[in-house]
């Protein structure tokens, strides 16, 4: 059985639904990703299974117990949103620790179970510091620090990263994926950063319109896109339908409704086609072309040293082999 369930999980705010009958499955001590575009419904689903929003239909369970009717304080479930929402005036110690006081852990046990977490988070340096005088990344990790120490059944983070800077972003993320490791919890993460999802994640569950259009692993929706939505969001950029899409790539996958490749998936410079440079951009480690073909426009990545300048024409390729098939929902 999975450890976290929903079933047919229905969710609206007055008359407007937000998400409708989810499924969804979880097992103990994974990593799973809500990836998907901002009002897609991943903040309402994990609210849902916070407690702070009741399901119109549906069933939440979470280590064999239906927790759909148990209140919110009754879950034992661990959040840590964007805002880290620390108490200002509360050392890091004491923010970690806050919990733990309201559980009335007796106090040898709560300042063992305070450092030990300050530890894993790298922060014991920091116990006795404000929030104010902690930097971002700092803060954010007192946060999670806070969200495990109870010892929650699951952990449920929205977006913990997105206040930070790119840099600190990808640090805390494989931080983030250590912790959960080493501790063995098991995790519902929402992002709408496709990078993070793929780095972080076990599974990864694309959202579209309140309801799920693909899960798999990272690998899985990064490289067999099954939806134009999919392949979109994950940066195939090239996206044709069928009717238009080369011969060689319909004669393969006769009952696709559209066709997506990559831009590194082009061929620039050699191909039975031809099409115009209408933009060159330089990206480091290859120049980006967008070209203008029979197709629409067609985004291609080649070698920096290939040159072919604004304005000239050039031959190129979509290889029937690099296609993604895809199906329209
Ligand atoms: N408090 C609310 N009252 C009314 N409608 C809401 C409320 N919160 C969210 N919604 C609506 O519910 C839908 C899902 O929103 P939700 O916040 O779950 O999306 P999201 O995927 O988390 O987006 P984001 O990435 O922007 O946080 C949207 O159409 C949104 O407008």
């Amino acid at each position: 059985m999975s450890y976290l369930e929903l079933e047919g999980l229905h969710l609206a705010y007055g008359n407007a639904p937000a998400v409708e009958n989810l499924n969804l499955q979880a097992g103990e001590g994974e990593l799973i990703s809500l990836l998907g575009p901002s009002g897609c419904g991943k903040t309402t689903t994990m609210r849902a299974i916070a407690g702070l929003l009741a399901p119109r239909a549906g069933h939440i369970r979470l280590a064999g117990q239906d927790i759909t009717q148990l209140p919110a304080n009754r879950r034992d479930i661990g959040l840590v949103f964007q805002s880290y929402a620390l108490f200002p005036h509360l050392t890091a110690f004491e923010n970690v620790a806050f919990g733990l006081r309201l559980r009335r852990v007796p106090d040898a046990s709560l300042r063992e179970r305070v450092n030990e977490a300050l530890r894993v988070v790298g922060l014991t340096e920091f116990a006795q510091r404000l929030p104010a005088n902690m930097s971002g990344g700092q803060q954010q990790r007192v946060a999670l620090a806070r969200a495990f120490v109870i010892q929650p059944r699951l952990l449920l983070l929205d977006e913990p990263l997105s206040n930070l800077d790119a840099k600190l972003r990808v640090e805390m993320r494989s931080e983030l994926r250590r912790l959960q490791r080493e501790l063995g919890v098991t995790m519902l993460y929402v992002t709408h950063d496709q990078e993070e999802a793929l780095a972080l994640s076990d599974r990864i569950i694309v959202m579209r319109a309140g309801k799920i259009e693909q899960q798999g692993t990272p690998e899985d929706v990064y490289a067999r896109p099954r939806t134009p939505f999919v392949a979109d969001f994950m940066g195939w950029d090239n996206l044709l339908p069928a009717a238009q899409a080369p011969a060689a790539a319909r004669a393969r996958a006769p009952q696709a409704t559209h066709f997506a490749w990559r831009p590194d998936a082009v061929n620039v410079g050699l191909g039975e086609h031809t099409g115009q440079v209408l933009a060159r951009n330089y990206l480091g480690e290859y120049q980006e072309y967008l070209l203008g073909t029979p197709f629409g426009h067609i985004k291609a990545y080649a070698p920096v040293g290939a040159q072919w300048p604004e304005g000239h024409s050039v031959s190129f390729d979509l290889p029937a082999e690099r296609a993604a098939p895809l199906m329209e929902t």
